[in-house]
């Protein structure tokens, strides 16, 4: 039977973590949303337009995740995801994936809201701005990258505010998502956490 989890919550919250754990502790498959967003705004950086760039996404245009993951592709994603036509292109496949029959978790920032209203178990996860940009900016560092902790914050806080501020799909929690502040929680307690709370809505 299909069973979904929604994980919504701001940009490095740990909702990815969370819902790839999530997802192996079922046997679901797993969805990061945010890729398909940074797949558009990827292919946008050279001028392609962003609708038609949603309307013609394929599995190979997730391939990098390298590129995918780097600030500016996550702020061309932030841009395009406010546009209404990119969002309706890559609702249906959100859906049909949600829909799986061995169970499905997406992670993103409307699952619970708009993709799947009707998912059996929604969590929003969260953690103070400073805390989650310290984690992204050691991320970042221990992949390589050249940047400081204030550049970190500042992306994380323009992206947040964004994607809160748009219209269409606006990041906020589900009324009835159930709400995980990761800011005193390691990884394995959030995902403790997480199991508890789903667990409960199994019940
Ligand atoms: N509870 C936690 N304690 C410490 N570090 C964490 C915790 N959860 C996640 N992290 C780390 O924080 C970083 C961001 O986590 P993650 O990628 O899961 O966030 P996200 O919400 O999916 O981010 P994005 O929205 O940008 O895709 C990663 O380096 C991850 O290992
Ligand atoms: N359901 C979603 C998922 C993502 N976005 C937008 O994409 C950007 C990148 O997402 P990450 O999860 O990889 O950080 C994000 O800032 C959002 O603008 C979205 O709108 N809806």
């Amino acid at each position: 039977m299909a069973f979904t989890i929604a994980i919504d919550g701001p940009a490095a919250s740990g909702k990815g973590t969370i819902a790839k754990a999530v997802a192996a502790h079922y046997g679901f498959a797993h969805l990061d949303t945010g890729l398909l967003y940074r797949a558009v705004g990827a292919r946008t950086l050279d001028g392609t337009d962003p609708v038609a760039a949603a309307e013609a996404l394929t599995a190979r245009d997730l391939e990098d995740e390298a590129l995918l993951r780097t600030p500016g592709v996550g702020q061309a994603a932030s841009r395009v995801a406010e546009i209404v036509g990119v969002r309706s292109a890559l609702l249906d496949f959100q859906r049909a994936f949600s829909r799986r029959a061995g169970g499905a978790v997406l992670d993103g920032r409307d699952i619970g809201t708009v993709i799947c209203p009707d998912a059996e178990a929604k969590l929003f996860v969260t953690a103070s701005t400073e805390i989650r940009a310290d984690r992204r900016y050691r991320e970042l560092v221990s992949k390589g990258a050249e940047t400081t902790f204030e550049e970190v914050l500042a992306d994380v806080h323009e992206r947040d505010e964004r994607d809160s501020s748009r219209s269409e799909a606006p990041l906020k929690p589900a009324g009835d998502a159930v709400l995980i502040d990761t800011s005193d929680l390691g990884i394995e307690a959030a995902i403790a956490t997480a199991i508890d709370a789903i667990e409960a809505a199994r019940r």
